[in-house]
């Protein structure tokens, strides 16, 4: 994959293929010896440094720090309301759509905080792509609704090819290879959502946030979904929020638990987490004693 800078939007068409832009603009290239801070095997790639959000008067994290492994599936765990969401669009800067949201600390992708003001949010949502709860394609074909994220980021170069691969890399293109100008509204729920992961995919992202993704899905669905995260994770770093417990369990390598009040109480291995929890609080949760 390429590195790009963050402080500029996409509009050259070419480049996938290009050099790694040296630090010119602040960024670290990727995977260098110096960067391998790390909770596991895996550098991290993703960085919150005592993070706050607000919206108006009421928080909705507080303090929250953690280090993300790079191609690996974190889980974001959580009752009702502790800010899943929320630490979930702060990563790439979606809370900037909403007036009354605000920011403090850092939030650091590949080193660099998300937050500087020479950072270009589209540039940024092209290397962290965005599937949400409800399957969103718009109603367009459904070659036009891959293309639309290469649009946006003025990519308009092998379009019908990149379309081809992401979603082939969603795992839908044998399903729809024959109906590429039909309706993407016309697709099944759970081939709207790999639809949309298609979407997300066809920039090339670094990194995939998932809001819930299968909540909106039957179980046949769900679990092709869950594989294919499983699957993105050889090639992407996903985040994905979850209010299913047995879904965290499955599909991710680490679990991030927050709790009332938008605390980030405990991050570990998923394993950890769901066998033998240091806090007890997380146990409780866990176990299903609230929440
Ligand atoms: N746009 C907003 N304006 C004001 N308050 C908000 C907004 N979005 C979220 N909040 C509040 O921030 C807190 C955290 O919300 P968030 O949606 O991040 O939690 P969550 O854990 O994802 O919840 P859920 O599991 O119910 O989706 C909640 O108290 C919520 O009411």
């Amino acid at each position: 994959m390429t590195r790009e800078p963050l402080t500029t939007s996409k509009t050259e068409s070419s480049d996938d293929q290009a050099s790694p832009t040296p630090g010119s603009d602040g960024l670290a290239d990727r995977a260098t010896d110096a960067d391998t801070s790390t909770t596991t095997d895996s550098r991290t790639i993703l960085e919150s440094r005592n993070l706050d959000v607000y919206y108006g008067d009421d928080q909705a994290l507080q303090d929250v720090s953690v280090e993300l492994p790079e191609k690996q599936v974190t889980a974001v765990i959580g009752p009702s309301g502790c800010g899943k969401s929320t630490f979930l669009r702060c990563i790439n800067r979606m809370n900037d759509l909403v007036d009354a949201a605000n920011v403090e600390g850092e939030l650091l992708f590949d080193g660099k905080n998300v937050y500087d003001d020479d950072v270009d949010p589209v540039a940024l949502r092209r290397k962290i792509g965005m599937v949400f709860q409800q399957p969103n394609p718009f109603p367009k074909s459904i070659r036009d609704n891959v293309a639309y994220g290469l649009k946006v980021q003025g990519i308009d170069d092998n379009v019908d090819e990149r379309v081809e691969r992401a979603l082939e890399r969603a795992a839908l293109l044998e399903e729809v290879e024959d109906q590429l100008d039909s309706s993407g509204l016309d697709l099944s729920g759970g081939q709207q959502q790999r639809l949309c992961i298609a979407r997300a995919i066809a920039t090339d992202p670094e990194v995939i946030l998932m809001d819930e993704p299968a909540s909106a899905l039957d179980p046949v669905a769900t679990s092709k979904i869950e594989d294919l995260i499983e699957e993105l994770a050889t090639d992407y770093t996903v985040v994905i929020v979850t209010h299913n417990m047995q879904q965290a369990a499955r599909i991710s390598d680490k679990t991030a638990v927050f709790l009332t009040g938008g605390e980030l109480v405990e991050f570990d291995d998923t394993t950890k987490i769901f066998e033998n929890p240091e806090s007890q609080r997380v146990e409780d949760y866990i176990t299903g004693k609230f929440g």
